[in-house]
């Protein structure tokens, strides 16, 4: 007899959400989008990601990221484990493929907030999934945000910049771009693209 995960029913393929892809450059605002979004609607699912990257203060492992050294991230790339990975400035990063996959099969709505490199990835194994780009209102403004944070170093903010700018370069890749003037409109407009209200 199948198990299904959780003990729900299996949704129809055809049934099921598409799998949601949030990428944009460093500091435009994807982690504060997504929170704003899921605490009026936790019942989309944030996929938390593996990196090699050390915890900010505050951070916890397994809340907004899994905290890995680099063997174990060596293991979980040759194992198969993660559905893409990318490298992104000096760190590794992973989304854990098995929850992605028991998650849509249960027919909730899959969200991934993820670099450019594994947003193209997602692409190519998994074509149904809806791409959307999250765009700064003025590249002024993205710098703002990034320094203001204050968690990077001033060489790593430099490099975080530089991929921000390739990044921008690639917004047309995407099926979707919203532009994070307002955390609340962003994340209205991206519950009503992931057909969640
Ligand atoms: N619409 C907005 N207006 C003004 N400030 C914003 C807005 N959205 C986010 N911010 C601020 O911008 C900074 C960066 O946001 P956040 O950490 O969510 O970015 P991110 O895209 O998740 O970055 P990273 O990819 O580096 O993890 C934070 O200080 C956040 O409070
Ligand atoms: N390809 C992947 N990129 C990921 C994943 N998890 C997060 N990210 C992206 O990395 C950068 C940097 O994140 P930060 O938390 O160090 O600021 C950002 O663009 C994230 O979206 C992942 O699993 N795969």
């Amino acid at each position: 007899m199948a198990v299904t995960p959780r003990g729900t029913s299996p949704v129809p393929p055809d049934a099921r959400p598409r799998l949601t892809v949030l990428s944009g450059p460093s500091g435009v605002g994807k982690s504060t989008v997504v929170a704003h979004m899921r605490k009026e609607h936790p019942e989309v699912w944030l996929s938390v990601s593996a990196t090699t990257r050390t915890p900010r203060p505050g951070e916890k492992h397994g809340v907004q990221y899994f905290f890995v050294t680099d063997e174990e991230m060596d293991k979980l790339i040759a194992n198969g484990e993660l559905l893409e990975w990318a490298e992104f400035a000096g760190n590794r990063y992973g989304t854990p493929r098995a929850a992605v996959l028991e998650r849509l099969e249960a027919g909730e709505p899959v969200l991934l907030e993820i670099d450019l490199q594994g947003a193209r990835l997602v692409r190519e194994s998994m074509p149904d999934a809806r791409l959307v780009f999250l765009a700064p209102p003025s590249w002024e403004e993205l710098v703002r945000r990034l320094t203001g944070r204050g968690t990077e170093p001033p060489e790593v903010i430099e490099r975080r910049l530089a991929v921000a700018k390739i990044e921008l370069a690639a917004e047309s890749e995407f099926d979707e771009t919203l532009v994070n003037t307002s955390v609340e409109d962003v994340a209205r407009e991206l519950l009503a693209l992931m057909d969640v209200v």
